[in-house]
């Protein structure tokens, strides 16, 4: 079809076109529910379908998402595409249970496949069966509870003093501080020395070509001609992909070079902090290299698919919270005073946080902090790292509330519409409150997968949602208590195309340091 493309020219558009109206649309069956075809959303086209509501900013997309739950409801509907295999959006719990739970019927599929290939191959991500399984464990090594361990006592205090003295000399010399940028150089710092022994940063080469391919990645899922529209507009996405390629393949000659100098293991127990961290660091490429074999390109797909699951999801969802929190000075506060609160209990002294010997991580945990988780949660309801999620049938199927689903049926639900769902949430679903995660006894509230699916669900659920909880409590609790944030900037913030949710333009803040005396 491209080779016609190209000798034909416009013959060959035109034929391209009534093949895919004939194919995708003229062709394509309507899903029934209970022998009735499903309903569509209004302004739904005769032939473009919905297509045209996904060229859209995406802003304009998450609207439509969202205006399409408060009028179905729980009902499941369809969208028509062309180019792609009829679809539904789906918004109710027992449908994304159903999904979760048969991962064996909902797959990524091609659609998805050929889409992410370019950047995530058979990471672990797009990767079904065996492959999944072997990465699913290395990462499970990765995330073991005595890595955790190691992350709070001596990785994330030791990023975090080094980036507490960033903000305070930016505080000094009265500069602007981008938290996005602070959020990311921690969770870089962090991923990168503990799964990869690699010194990496926010603002290196590599992150900014990867965030550049995540973009147009992600413009694929929207336009259906974008195998056509890249042969003219993708020369910087081929330079980027060929960056984060390089680097990949760099992490994993690197993983094998220490692979061959640690052949011979130490006898001694080092049980210093340091010790402590070097035991741990490149953990999770040297489980992959171990799980999947020497074949370099695919533990390179599978080490950066987990760099992204991991470090940029984290750092996106502080950056949202901190730019809630700015907007809500009560719930600052109350951070505050809860942190404060638990050092009190503990004996801990407030004025070493932030140093190289801060205890205070100890305390910090998840559990000891609910109004802190209930802000976090808050903020990732409001603004889910993944905001929208879609699988493809690879056997047909009906959902739990009748819909009959044929093979290739391609499954789609935003979290960013579920999550703001006035039906689940109630009226004030718009509103960030982060009281309602908080129970009459002052523990946080456990939602299931289905009702709060922003961490997947089923045997495919986030591997990393303890880490993340870990990173966000700790360093929400300490800089809440060492600093004052003010915006920087006019308005509303938000989010840039990207195959998670970036903040367009960064966060720049005011930080004042606050006299730790008068706490
Ligand atoms: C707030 C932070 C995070 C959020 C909201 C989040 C959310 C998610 C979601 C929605 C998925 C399913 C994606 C899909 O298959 O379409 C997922 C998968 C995954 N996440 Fe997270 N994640 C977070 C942090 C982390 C961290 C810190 C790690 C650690 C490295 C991590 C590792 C993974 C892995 C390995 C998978 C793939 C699981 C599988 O397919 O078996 N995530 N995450």
């Amino acid at each position: 079809m491209t080779a016609l493309l190209h000798d034909n020219g416009l013959l060959g558009l035109v034929l391209f076109f009534i093949f895919v109206i004939y194919y995708f649309v003229l062709r394509a069956p309507n899903i029934c529910r209970n022998g009735v075809p499903l309903r569509k959303p209004p302004n739904t086209l005769p032939i473009a379908g919905n297509g045209l509501v996904f060229l859209q900013d995406r802003q304009k997309l998450f609207s439509w998402f969202v205006n399409c739950e408060r009028q179905f409801g729980l009902e499941t509907f369809q969208i028509t595409v062309p180019t792609l295999h009829p679809g539904v959006v789906i918004n109710d719990p027992s449908n994304l249970d159903y999904v979760f739970k048969n991962e064996g019927i909902f797959a990524k599929g091609d659609f998805v496949k050929q889409r992410s290939w370019d950047l995530f191959g058979n990471g672990i991500i797009n990767a079904d069966g065996d492959l999944w399984k072997a990465q699913r464990k290395a990462g499970s090594h990765f995330l073991s509870a005595s890595n955790l361990r190691v992350l709070t006592d001596v990785a994330l205090p030791r990023y975090l003093s080094r980036t507490i003295d960033h903000i305070e000399s930016c505080v000094k010399n009265s500069r602007i501080v981008d938290l996005q940028l602070v959020f990311h150089e921690i969770t870089s710092l962090l991923m990168g020395k503990m799964a990869y022994d690699m010194e990496m940063h926010a603002d290196d080469d590599f992150t900014m070509a990867f965030e550049h391919a995540s973009g147009v990645i992600t413009e694929r899922f929207q336009n259906p001609l974008w195998f056509i529209t890249e042969t003219i507009t993708g020369s910087r996405f081929r330079k980027s992909l060929a960056i984060v390629r390089k680097f990949g393949l760099g992490i994993v000659n690197n993983a094998m070079d220490d692979q061959q100098k640690s052949a011979e293991p130490s006898t001694q127990l080092d049980d210093t902090d340091g010790g402590r961290l070097n035991t741990v660091s490149g953990s999770l490429i040297q489980s992959l290299l171990a799980a999947l074999g020497s074949q370099q390109k695919l533990v390179a797909d599978a080490a950066l698919t987990y760099l992204t699951a991991g470090r940029d999801t984290t750092a996106q969802a502080l950056t949202w919270c901190l730019y809630l929190l700015m907007r809500n000075k009560p719930a600052m506060e109350k951070i505050k005073n809860e942190a404060q609160e638990l050092l009190k209990t503990n004996g801990i002294d407030i004025q070493q946080l932030g140093s190289e010997s801060d205890t205070s991580s100890a305390v910090f945990a998840p559990a000891s902090l609910p109004y802190t988780m209930a802000v976090f949660y808050e903020a990732l309801r409001l603004f889910p790292p993944i905001p929208f999620e879609i699988r493809e049938c690879e056997q047909a199927t009906t959902f739990p509330d009748g819909t009959f689903l044929p093979e290739k049926a391609v499954i789609v639900w935003s979290l960013w519409a579920i999550n703001r769902s006035k039906r689940a949430w109630g009226e004030d679903a718009d509103e960030f409150r982060p009281e309602r995660w908080i129970a009459e006894d002052g523990k946080l509230i456990n939602k299931s997968a289905s009702e709060f699916p922003v961490f997947y669900g089923g045997p495919r659920t986030c591997l990393g949602k303890r880490m993340a909880e870990i990173i966000a409590t700790q360093v929400i609790a300490t800089m809440l208590l060492m600093f004052e944030f003010t915006p920087a900037y006019e308005g509303k913030r938000v989010s840039k195309t990207s195959l998670t949710l970036p903040m367009k333009d960064g966060l720049p803040c005011h930080i004042k340091r606050r006299d730790m005396e008068c706490i």
